[in-house]
Formats: C-alpha cells, sequence, structure tokens
C-alpha cells in the first residue's frame, strides 16, 4: 500500500474521529442533564447501564467484536456517569489485586477506586456511607466459597445490584527473568491453592508463604530476588516484576464471581438475577422441602451454597441464586412460598446478569 492510500484513510480517520468525539460529548450533555433530573437521588442505574451494553452488542455488525465494542461503551458511560457524579468504590485492596480489576471491569476507569485493608472493611465503609459501593469476592470456580463475604452479606443493610465475572490468570512474577534459585513464594492463599500442581511440578523445594494479597506478594518478591510470587498482571506492573511463566492456574477456565453492593439493588433490566439467603430448619429433608417452590414456579436455581451459622439463630445458612428480578410475577409466588417454609428469608438484591 502506497504511502498516498494510507493518507487517505488516516484523512478519514481524522474526520470521523471530529465525528465521534461531536457525539460522545452530546451523549455526555444528556447524561449531565438526567443528572440534574434524578435531583441528587441514585446516579448508578445498573439495569439501563446493561441495556446499553446488550443494545451495542446486539447491534453491531463488526469488523470489531461485540466485546470490545462493548468494553469501549463502558468506558463511554463511565465518563458520562462521572460527569452526574463521580462514584468511590471499595473493594479488597492493595491496588493490585483482581478486585481491582473486577471494580475497572464494571465500573470503567472514571471510578475512583478506594482500596480497604479487609473485606470487613469494605462492607463497613460502603455501609458507612464512605463509598458509594462496594465490590467483594463471593466465589471462585476452583476454589469455592469466600466465606467472609457470605458471612458479611448475612449481616449487611446493603443490596446486591451487580455481579462481575472476572477470568482469573495467575502469573509467576519476579525480579529475574528465570526460575533460577527460586526459595520462597508469596501470594494470596486461593492463588496458591489455584496453582498448586503446577508448584508441585515446577518448584517443589520452594516454601509457599500465604500473606494478605496478591499485590502484598508482589511487594514482597520486589524487594527480594531469592523470592517469587503468584498474581495477576495489575500486581506485576505495580511492582516491576518480570512475569517470568505465564497463565500457571491448574484450571484453565478459573474465575472469579464478584458482587457489587450498594444502597439500593437495580430495576428490571430484563435479564436478571435475585439473590436470596434463607435458612432452613436443622430436620431430614429439611432444605428439599424449602427449595420446592422454586422448582414448582419454574424458577430456575443457579446457585446454591451452604454456610453453617455463625450466631446459633440460623442453623444452617443457603445462598441460592435465581434467574429472574424480585418484581417478576413467578419470582413472587416463589419467595412468597419459600418464605413460609424458611426460618428466614432474606432477598439480597436483583440485579442485571453481567454483560461484559
Ligand atoms: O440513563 C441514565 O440514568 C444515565 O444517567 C445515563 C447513563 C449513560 O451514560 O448511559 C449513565 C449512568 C447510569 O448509570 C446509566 C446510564
Amino acid at each position: 500500500m502506497s504511502d498516498d492510500q494510507i493518507r487517505q484513510h488516516r484523512d478519514a480517520i481524522d474526520d470521523i474521529d471530529v465525528q465521534i468525539l461531536k457525539l460522545i460529548n452530546q451523549r455526555a450533555h444528556h447524561a449531565h442533564e438526567i443528572g440534574v433530573l434524578k435531583g441528587g437521588g441514585l446516579v448508578y442505574r445498573p439495569e439501563r447501564e446493561a441495556q446499553v451494553l446488550r443494545r451495542v452488542k446486539d447491534l453491531n455488525q463488526g469488523p470489531l467484536p461485540s466485546e470490545s465494542v462493548a468494553r469501549l461503551f463502558r468506558e463511554i458511560m463511565s465518563a458520562c456517569l462521572s460527569l452526574e457524579k463521580p462514584l468511590t468504590i471499595a473493594f479488597l485492596g492493595p491496588l493490585g489485586t483482581f478486585s481491582e480489576s473486577a471494580v475497572v471491569k464494571h465500573f470503567g476507569h472514571a471510578a475512583q477506586l478506594q482500596p480497604s485493608v479487609s473485606i470487613d472493611e469494605v462492607f463497613r465503609q460502603t455501609e458507612a456511607g464512605m463509598a458509594d459501593y462496594a465490590v467483594v469476592p463471593v466465589e471462585n470456580s476452583t476454589e469455592g466459597a469466600v466465606g467472609r463475604s457470605l458471612d458479611l452479606m448475612t449481616q449487611t443493610p446493603l443490596k446486591v445490584c451487580g455481579e462481575v465475572v472476572l477470568r482469573i490468570h495467575q502469573h509467576l512474577m519476579r525480579k529475574r527473568p528465570d526460575l533460577v534459585g527460586i526459595t520462597r513464594i508469596y501470594s494470596h492463599s486461593q492463588s496458591l491453592a489455584q496453582c498448586h500442581e503446577w508448584l508441585n511440578l515446577h518448584l517443589p523445594n520452594a516454601e509457599r508463604i500465604a500473606v494478605a494479597s496478591n499485590a502484598e506478594a508482589a511487594r514482597l518478591a520486589a524487594e527480594d530476588v531469592n523470592t517469587a510470587a503468584i498474581g495477576g498482571e495489575a500486581a506485576a506492573e505495580r511492582y516491576e516484576l518480570v512475569k517470568v511463566v505465564s497463565n500457571i492456574e491448574d484450571e484453565p477456565n478459573n474465575t472469579t464471581r464478584f458482587l457489587v453492593l450498594g444502597q439500593a439493588d437495580a430495576s428490571r433490566s430484563g435479564k436478571d438475577k435475585t439473590s436470596l439467603v434463607m435458612s432452613a430448619k436443622n430436620q431430614p429433608g429439611a432444605v428439599f422441602q424449602l427449595l420446592a417452590p422454586l422448582a414448582e414456579n419454574g424458577v430456575s436455581m443457579t446457585k446454591l451454597e451452604s454456610r453453617p451459622s455463625r450466631d446459633g439463630l440460623w442453623e444452617y445458612v443457603f445462598f441460592v441464586d435465581v434467574e429472574g428480578h424480585r418484581d417478576d410475577a413467578l419470582v413472587q409466588k416463589a419467595m412468597k412460598e419459600l418464605a413460609e417454609r424458611a426460618v428466614i428469608l432474606r432477598v439480597l438484591g436483583s440485579y442485571p446478569v453481567a454483560v461484559l
């Protein structure tokens, strides 16, 4: 292709960029006006954001993949929303953890990050209004439930208003670009567990040390050349470590699911989930009987997780996710029947199924 042809395409791109810029700012103007009309009420509307993202994915005719288009619109909406009111999001820090990646995936780069020292602190800050929303991990496809998040969910007045599904890639990182002389490996206990087989095979003699987060592991590995850390891309970048071996997780489809909590849940988006927590009497067949109204009303269950009760008041606590919104007629009917059978039933919130 000649220089002349390239110039013609670049001229076309320049013209298009002028139009895109004008249109994005027109869009931002409307978002700002909506913000004024909301009059200080909740600005973040998860159901509307999910609808916008689903719509552009459906309308997309390429050549850009629909996932890329959705990510672009995620950022446009993030910037538009911050004109209405910048949102502060609390998550388990420090910076460089998978939780940070989940926050950015869900809220875009205009959100203000508020890393907290523990999952308890994430809840506390959001409950106290020091953060607008909380993002907490609830389950990993390899390791199962994140107990602390689930326990706190039973106590919080916050509502679930969204979910984030994050593909987890673990990398072995250190100062040197090779595996020579590694005596210690730092990581969060879940990450160590997720890379257990790889470590047994490739670094069987290195001591494995569980620390509070992958970012903390990366910080420690940056200080001592004989150590390494396991963590995500964000941790490697933040502490300027070399990714010596990428994607060392034992399970190739390793994903973590996070929930977004705020002062209110979401309205109907057309493709929603509802999270419930309930307890059953401690007697044979109780769980089966408890959950029967879901099947009887054609409400699909997407998750069932049980935890022993911490305060003795609830013998066993069940976390149940169902398809549909709490305002849907069948979900309402099923919940009414569930409430008659359960010792305790609480709706944690309805929210759009993750789009990104
Ligand atoms: O539709 C709204 O309520 C808006 O505020 C606009 C907008 C958007 O940019 O499309 C921005 C923030 C909301 O979370 C949802 C959508």
